[in-house]
């Protein structure tokens, strides 16, 4: 399984300090949604430039205009963008056309989908590379929060899946367990002391969890 890193932070200087940091431990570096929306398609250009050798992530969540947002994305150098599941299936196969111009891939992020595991067959059939089982971080903050209902939808989708909700080192074994192509974790690295440590901890719990 991978490990992608969520930088949700809102300058490209703290991106590019925190992704020089965990870059060795992780295999997709993300650019999130408030750090777009914040620093400009230019901290996606900055990113690639400083680590060409990874994956980088635009998490754009794009409701309209598919082709449009995910094609400047793929521009300023993004390799995978994020469409949202909730959106009308013309904007994702938009956003998939714009992938394929460009040789890169669509992922479509379900927050909000009530449910994922039939949203995410539907999206991965427009031609979606894969989908993103994801609580966002007010879902995470509500009572009674739990990401099992995750796990569980990525293993009945039958599609390739990522899950993203508040993943620690406690939890990333399960996601592992899931069958889940990629473990997205944010404020587990960034809020951390040590951002290379963090990372590097749950990189080694993923090893732990594969040869357990
Ligand atoms: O996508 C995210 C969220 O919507 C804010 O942009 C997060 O990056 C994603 O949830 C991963 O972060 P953590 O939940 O803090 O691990």
């Amino acid at each position: 399984m991978q490990l992608q890193f969520a930088m949700d932070t809102l300058t490209t200087e703290a991106a590019l300090d925190l992704a020089g940091k965990a870059a060795p431990y992780v295999d997709v570096i993300e650019l999130g949604t408030p750090l777009i929306k914040s620093a400009g398609l230019s901290a996606i250009t900055a990113i690639k430039e400083a680590h060409p050798d990874k994956v980088v992530f635009a998490d754009l969540k794009t409701m309209d205009a598919g082709e449009l947002e995910a094609d400047i994305a793929f521009k300023a150098g993004a390799d995978l963008v994020t469409v949202l599941g909730v959106a009308g299936d013309s904007t994702i196969a938009g956003a998939v056309k714009a992938a394929k111009a460009h040789g890169k891939g669509i992922v479509v992020d379900l927050i909000g989908v009530p449910d994922k595991a039939a949203r995410a067959k539907e999206v991965v059939a427009l031609g979606a590379e894969f989908v993103e089982m994801h609580a966002g971080l007010d879902e995470q903050a509500e009572e009674g929060f739990t990401f099992e209902t995750l796990l569980r939808d990525g293993e009945a989708s039958g599609v390739p899946f990522s899950v993203a909700g508040g993943i620690t080192t406690d939890t990333i074994g399960s996601v592992q367990a899931s069958g889940a192509r990629i473990a997205v974790a944010g404020s587990a690295i960034y809020s951390a002391d040590d951002v290379a440590a963090a990372a590097s901890a749950l990189r080694d719990a993923i090893s732990e969890s594969a040869s357990a």
